[in-house]
């Protein structure tokens, strides 16, 4: 049947949009990516401070998904404390596989596999990094994909499952039609990128013994990581 975007739709992937691409983690924070020295040391604290950068710059962006805020309170937290790492990985992937010209992401990949984690981690990161790069996403899709991860009602402590749900539906209809209109050669595109979802939880759970082995080795994070991570 003829696949067409309604006005609202429309709409809703223009402010999922100007969201996602208004919020970038500040130039001092990338900058000195390129500068400092290497170490697994000093790896490991510009991450930290990415990542912290990463999460306001998340908090930010979901904010601005039209509905979230109309949500529970606490629903709003449980989402945002539930989906960070996997909207992290998404934008470190989507990041990662844009060569840019300054060497920048050969420079953010290198400080990644020696930051101090184990192999048996980096493995399977840059297989997805890899995965996700294959996909060759338009922004809209990144946009759509980051917030539909947000909006994932299983996650821990989620009260108004149903909710979080109808919104969450509505997303993925705007990216179904998205995909049979911006990549009519591959049907299942739609069906691919929903594939990386589950691949996000793998990672969420590998990430989540990073974390262990991190601060075995006292390794030190920030408030808002620790926060949002429930370390410490
Ligand atoms: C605490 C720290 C060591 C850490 O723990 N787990 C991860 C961790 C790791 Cl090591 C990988 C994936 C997810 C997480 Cl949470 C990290 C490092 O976190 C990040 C977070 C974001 C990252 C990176 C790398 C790239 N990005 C995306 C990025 C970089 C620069 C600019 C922008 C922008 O939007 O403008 C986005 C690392």
């Amino acid at each position: 049947e003829k696949v067409e975007i309604t006005k609202e739709q429309r709409a809703l992937i223009k402010a999922i949009l100007d969201a996602y691409n208004r919020h970038q983690i500040p130039q001092d924070v990338t900058k000195k990516l390129l500068q400092e020295q290497y170490s697994a040391e000093e790896n490991f604290l510009l991450l930290t401070e990415v990542a912290t950068s990463q999460v306001q710059v998340l908090v930010e962006f979901t904010k601005n998904i039209p509905g979230f805020l109309s949500l529970d309170r606490e629903d709003q937290i449980a989402l945002l404390k539930g989906s960070a790492v996997e909207a992290m990985f998404l934008r470190s992937a989507q990041v990662l596989s844009k060569k840019m010209p300054s060497g920048y992401t050969e420079v953010l990949e290198e400080r990644i596999r020696k930051s101090g984690m184990s192999e048996e981690f980096i493995t399977p990161m840059f297989n997805f990094y890899k995965s996700i790069g294959e996909l060759h996403m338009t922004q809209e899709e990144q946009a759509l994909l980051t917030t539909i991860t947000i909006l994932t009602p299983d996650r821990p402590y989620v009260k108004s499952h149903e909710a979080v749900e109808r919104l969450q539906e509505t997303m993925l209809d705007v990216l179904r039609k998205l995909c049979v209109l911006q990549h009519p050669q591959e049907p299942q595109y739609f069906a691919r990128l929903l594939g990386r979802l589950t691949e996000l939880r793998t990672l969420h759970h590998y990430h989540v013994e990073m974390l262990t082995s991190w601060k075995t080795n006292d390794h030190k994070f920030t408030p808002l990581l620790c926060e949002i991570w429930d370390v410490q």
